[in-house]
Order: C-alpha cells, then structure tokens, then sequence
C-alpha cells in the first residue's frame, strides 16, 4: 500500500483546516482528497450547516468550529470572502495564541482576494506565519495555479510547506506579494474569462445551427486541447531547449493559413477590440483586487 508520503507527499500527515466550505474550500478540500490525502486530517468550518453536511458526506472531510479547527490545523486556510476574513480570524484568534508561534502554531494561508498580508497579520497573535495565496477553481481537478506571496513571519520552510500542500492540487508560483493584485487579475479569474469565451463560441454555433449538445462538446475539447498545447513544451515548434511556456501567438499563428477561415475569424475579433476589450478586463480586475484590500484589509 502506497505510504502517506508516496500519496500525498511530505506533509500528508499534516492537519489542513479550512475556513469556509464555498467554492473555493471545496475546490481545495476535494483537490486534497483526490490527490490522495486523509479526510480525517482535513477539517472545514463552515457556519452553513446545509453545506457543511454537503461536503462531509460529500468529501468524507470533518467539521469542526473555528477553536476546533485553531487548536488541531497545522495548516490554517483562510476560504471565507473578503469580508468575512475579520470575522473569521477574530475566531481563531485566542485559540492560535495559546499555541507558540513556529514549530506549534499553525501557518495561515490565506485565499482571500485582496487582502494583504499585512492586514492579516494584524488581526493574528504576534508573529504568526502568513502566506498569501490566489488559487483558482482547477484546483478540483488537480490543475490549479496556485500564486504565493511570504508575510513577515512565513520563512523558507512555512513558504515551502504551503507549496508542497498546493502542489498536489496543481501548479505553484512565488511572486512578490506587490505582483498579487495582477496575479489575482490573471489566474484567479482567469478561468471566468475562458469560460464566457467557451459559452459564446458555443452559443455562435447554436444561431448558426449546430445543436447545443453538439456545439458544447466540440467548444470544450478544443479549449481542452489548447490548453493541452499551451502546457505542452516545444508544441509551438520552437522546441523545449529554454523550458518556457510554448508562445500563444506562435502556436495561434500555426492554425491560420493565409486566406483561410480562421484569418477571416481573427480579423472580425481584432475589429471588435477583443485584445483591447481584455487588457481592460485584467485592469479592472487588479484594481478591483486593491480595492477589496483597502476595504476589508
Ligand atoms: N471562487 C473562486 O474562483 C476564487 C475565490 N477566491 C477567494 O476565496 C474566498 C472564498 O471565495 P468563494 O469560495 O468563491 O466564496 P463562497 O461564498 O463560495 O464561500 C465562502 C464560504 O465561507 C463561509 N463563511 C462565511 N463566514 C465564515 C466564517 N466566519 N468562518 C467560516 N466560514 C465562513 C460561507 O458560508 C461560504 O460557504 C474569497 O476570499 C475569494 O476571494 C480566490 C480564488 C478563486
Ligand atoms: O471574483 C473574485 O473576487 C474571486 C477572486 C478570484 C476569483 N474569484
């Protein structure tokens, strides 16, 4: 039988305690369950009893209260909206301070758009280890991009044991935490704009008279298959030698012959502004991201 290590990796026996079983928890708890962790050490608070039976039955993960979930995580993750992230650590607070900050106390991830680490600290005991993350909703099927940003306390090994939780749910980057508010734009909303861009290719075939259930089929393999290209190194032709993500504009370049359908397809976009259309897109998601620290943080 496979050991914890060899399922779940190094930190499988850890206890991971998640505040808030909405979407993105689920998408957690059950990316962990999927990659092979224990439910019986993955615990969920979540004051919506529907919902926490839900997940329980669901996930086979406990639920506990927020001193429960303070007083066993070794990993504390912070699922609730911006704003409910005061409320949500104000319970915790009492139960994380009478454990000793480092080997003992729990490192706090927290999920939540916008809110920085400073804001966060502030409302946990004294040095208290803070990592920020922006995931995104792949996470339930394993292919997440999980972003990560260090507060004041996290060192090298609370940062690495937050990637090495993340990395069985999927893809980990570091970046500087002034670089989340853009990261959030990207990859943590990201999959909305894939998905809006799949239900009105789909909804195009339907008016021009494919049947839905045909259209739908051939709108999600092919943006399966793009994204298959664009995680694949060297299938935009230029090999694998640097390791960087394949070009989205070579790989873009190698479906359009000259004079051809997608040309004809890519030039109405392009006179619609959908470039344009997107650059505003991400912008007013980022400075949505600030906002939401400002206001809740
Ligand atoms: N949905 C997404 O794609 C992503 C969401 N996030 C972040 O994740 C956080 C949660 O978002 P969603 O899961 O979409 O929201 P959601 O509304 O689906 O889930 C939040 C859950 O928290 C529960 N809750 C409220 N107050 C609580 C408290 N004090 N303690 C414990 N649980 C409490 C609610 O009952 C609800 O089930 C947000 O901060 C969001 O910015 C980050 C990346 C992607
Ligand atoms: O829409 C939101 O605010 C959250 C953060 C990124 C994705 N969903």
């Amino acid at each position: 039988m496979a050991s914890d290590a060899e399922r779940g990796g190094a930190g499988a026996g850890r206890t991971v305690a998640v505040l808030g079983g909405g979407k993105i928890g689920e998408a957690l708890l059950g990316g962990l369950v999927a990659a092979g962790r224990e439910p019986a050490r993955l615990l969920v608070v979540e004051p919506v009893a529907t919902r926490a039976r839900e997940l329980t039955s669901r996930l086979g993960v406990r639920a506990v209260d927020a001193a429960g979930a303070a007083r066993e995580a070794d990993v504390l993750v912070i699922a609730v909206k911006p704003a409910d992230v005061p409320g949500a650590l104000d319970a915790v607070h009492d139960v994380l301070a009478g454990r000793a900050p480092g080997e003992d106390r729990p490192t706090v991830v927290s999920l939540a758009a916008g809110i920085p680490t400073t804001a966060l600290e502030t409302r946990l005991p004294v040095d208290t280890a803070v990592v920020r993350v922006m995931p995104n909703t792949p996470m339930l099927v394993g292919r997440a991009m999980c972003v990560l940003s260090a507060g004041a306390a996290a060192g090298e090994p609370e940062l690495a044991a937050a990637e090495e939780l993340l990395a069985a749910v999927g893809r980990t980057v570091r970046v500087p935490e002034a670089q989340q508010d853009l990261a959030t734009a990207l990859s943590g909303s990201g999959p909305a704009y894939v998905f809006l861009l799949a239900e009105a290719m789909v909804d195009a075939g339907v008016a021009l008279g494919l049947p839905r259930p045909v259209a739908t089929e051939l709108v999600s393999a092919t943006v399966d298959g793009a994204g298959g290209l664009l995680t694949t190194p060297g299938s935009d032709g230029r090999g694998d030698s640097d390791g960087g993500a394949p070009h989205p504009g070579l790989l873009r370049e190698a479906v359009t012959s000259p004079g051809g359908t997608t040309a004809a397809a890519l030039s109405a976009l392009e006179a619609d502004g959908l470039r344009a259309a997107l650059a505003r897109a991400v912008g007013a998601a980022r400075d949505r991201s600030a906002a939401l620290g400002r206001q809740y943080g």
